[in-house]
């Protein structure tokens, strides 16, 4: 096998190795255009003889620092977010190593342009700028290809994390049919770069099912299929096909949906997570970062979860998605749901959600609505009127609508508190519901801003970016290290204290609510232990404790600091290992690309 693993021969064990030579049977001009392989002008000499390359390669050999530096000052030829994407595009497809040592070590540069908000621009032009396909595509017309259609990716133990999307609610830009492949691989990625997962271990799928976006049924270079969105029976009974299939094909694989419709989000994720280890990032992982920061802003203000009123508003996936974590949080702090349920109000496009609006609201919208009595006479659709009466502690916009937290609702806000909580959540930069620097000014520099997209300090306040990238990917590496058969919501509680833990805010409210990007692999990796101890707790692991009889499984230290350092020995990091030469390697996935 490519990647062996000295635990291979153990049930359950990942074969993510981390260190060590690797076998390769490639040579020549196929083993350079092998993302996973490549190493451009830093194959040694002894290397370059053993496959071929001698002829193919400039005498000189590189180190990765030298190629990192050359890429980088390539990437700066390009002077808009869109170029400088394709561009990092093409190194992930050229040298896996290289593109994550490049982003890796320009982070806070690069993430915006590798994720959002260019990402979003780079998928509403997929169709345009296509060149080289990279994830796999799941088409509702070929229900009975899926196996086929996934067998190049390998099979059994030999992907650890899997991606899906059907695209209808793509980073607040809504349906982009088959383009909204790019999200999925913008986030397995973002599990390697942030994660350490394995980047030949990961898999990423959209699931084309047709499109509503008129624009692209329009658009002649338009790649997916040009019909309006199946629905239904049809449709559900193409997502079990395709859970089914993944299950069978990769039984140990975590799977992450991302981006699905607001009607579809939340009914796939509750009838999956009951049968395999799976989570949605825009309902979970954003509800984790957002209960996180709001956990840290109440610590900095001195306020109690138990006092807090929170305003959601767009009670879509993400907004009830936060609102579940927090109530989860409430919970596990001692409330009862009803309590939790009660501290939450949420406005939707029809204004707060009543208790007599079952016609215009999800059953998820109605289990927060308010009670239309004691609203009588207030205009219940004005934000600022809706602010006057709940007071809330924390503001927070997950509505896709720009300028919606306009000057006075921010000042009605910061009526009733002196350090308003005001997080505008949605992406891409131009939809965020206000600017940091117009909460800052409205509010004398005393609210505590967290934002969706990346925004630069305002007057020496760090804006923390609310990104969902701070969490799932220490979630995932968690359940895929835990072999986890589950995700419970204790999992992501316990992944929500350690990261409000580990809040500069704590120690100086300037320097933001949410650890600095730079230390996301600690973040990740503290992340991911409290959720593989948590998750040993409840029993839904496939490893065990260091100390318990043996079971044959991978064991796992039981002090949370032991457990950190073997959660940190997995974690794959961009450097180039020897390449031993082997005539037959037996793993698909190692050729893909
Ligand atoms: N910061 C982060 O990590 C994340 C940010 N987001 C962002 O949050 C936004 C929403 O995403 P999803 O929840 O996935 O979308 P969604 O479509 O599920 O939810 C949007 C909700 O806003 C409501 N809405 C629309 N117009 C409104 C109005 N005028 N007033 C009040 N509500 C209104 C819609 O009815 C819908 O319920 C997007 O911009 C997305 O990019 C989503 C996930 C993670
Ligand atoms: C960040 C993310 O997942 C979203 O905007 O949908
Ligand atoms: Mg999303």
């Amino acid at each position: 096998m490519t990647y062996r693993d000295t635990e291979d021969h153990i049930p359950h064990a990942t074969r993510l190795t981390t260190s060590g030579p690797i076998e390769c049977d490639l040579s020549g001009f196929q083993l350079l255009n092998s993302s996973l392989f490549n190493k451009g002008s830093a194959f040694s000499l002894e290397e370059r003889a053993a496959f071929d390359l001698s002829g193919l390669l400039p005498p000189v050999v590189n180190s990765l620092y030298e190629q990192a530096e050359r890429a980088y000052m390539q990437l700066h030829f390009f002077r808009t977010p869109l170029a400088k994407s394709d561009f990092c595009t093409s190194m992930r497809v050229q040298n896996k190593v290289l593109y994550y040592k490049l982003v890796r070590d320009h982070i806070k540069e690069l993430l915006p342009i590798v994720y959002t908000p260019t990402e979003g621009d780079a998928i509403i032009a997929y169709s345009s700028r296509f060149r080289k396909p990279e994830g796999c595509f799941l088409d509702i017309n070929d229900p009975d290809g899926i196996d086929d259609r996934l067998r190049p990716f390998g099979r059994d133990k030999d992907i650890d994390y899997i991606v899906i999307s059907d695209s209808e609610g793509i980073l607040g830009i809504g349906d982009q049919g088959v383009g909204g492949v790019r999200i999925c691989v913008a986030k397995a990625s973002l599990m390697t770069l942030c994660g350490g997962l394995h980047p030949g271990r990961v898999l990423s799928a959209v699931l084309d099912v047709g499109t509503n976006n008129k624009k692209l049924i329009e658009d002649e270079l338009y790649m997916g299929n040009r019909f309006p969105r199946i629905r239904g029976k049809a449709y559900d009974e193409f997502v079990e096909q395709v859970m089914t299939s993944l299950h069978n094909r990769f039984p140990h694989a975590v799977i992450h949906f991302e981006d699905f419709g607001v009607t579809t989000a939340r009914p796939v994720l509750e009838r999956y997570r009951k049968r395999y280890a799976c989570f949605n990032d825009d309902i979970q992982g954003t509800g984790a970062v957002a209960m996180a920061s709001m956990s840290a802003a109440l610590k900095v203000t001195n306020r109690k979860l138990s006092d807090a009123q929170v305003l959601i508003f767009g009670a879509g996936s993400a907004g009830l998605g936060i609102s579940d974590q927090i109530t989860n949080h409430m919970v596990s702090h001692g409330a009862s749901r009803e309590q939790a349920h009660q501290q939450i109000h949420c406005i939707d496009r029809f204004g707060l959600i009543l208790d007599n609006m079952e016609d215009v609201s999800s059953a998820a919208q109605m289990s927060y609505a308010d009670k239309a009595e004691d609203w009588k006479g207030v205009d219940t659709k004005n934000l600022v009127e809706v602010i006057r009466k709940i007071k809330p502690t924390v503001m927070i916009g997950c509505s896709t609508q720009a300028g919606a937290f306009t000057e006075a609702a921010v000042k009605e806000m910061y009526k009733h508190n002196p350090r308003p909580i005001i997080f505008p959540l949605s992406n891409p930069t131009r939809l965020c519901e206000v600017l940091p620097e117009d909460a800052l000014k409205w509010t004398d520099y005393n609210a505590l801003v967290a934002t969706g997209s990346p925004f630069p300090p305002v007057k020496g306040h760090v804006i923390s970016e609310n990104n969902n990238c701070v969490a799932f990917p220490g979630i995932g590496l968690g359940a895929v290290l835990a072999r986890c058969k589950s995700i419970s919501d204790t999992m992501i509680s316990a992944a929500v204290d350690e990261l409000a833990e580990m809040s500069p805010a704590v120690k100086d409210h300037r320097l933001g609510l949410l650890p600095d990007l730079e230390t996301i692999d600690e973040t990740s990796a503290r992340i991911a232990t409290a959720v593989i101890m948590q998750a040993l707790k409840e029993g839904v692991v496939n490893v065990e404790q260091e100390d318990s009889p043996s079971g044959g499984k991978v064991k796992v230290p039981r002090d949370f600091n032991r457990c950190l350092a073997w959660v940190k020995s997995q974690m794959w990091m961009p450097k180039y290992r020897p390449l031993i030469k082997v005539e037959h390697v037996n793993a698909i996935h190692t050729h893909q690309y």
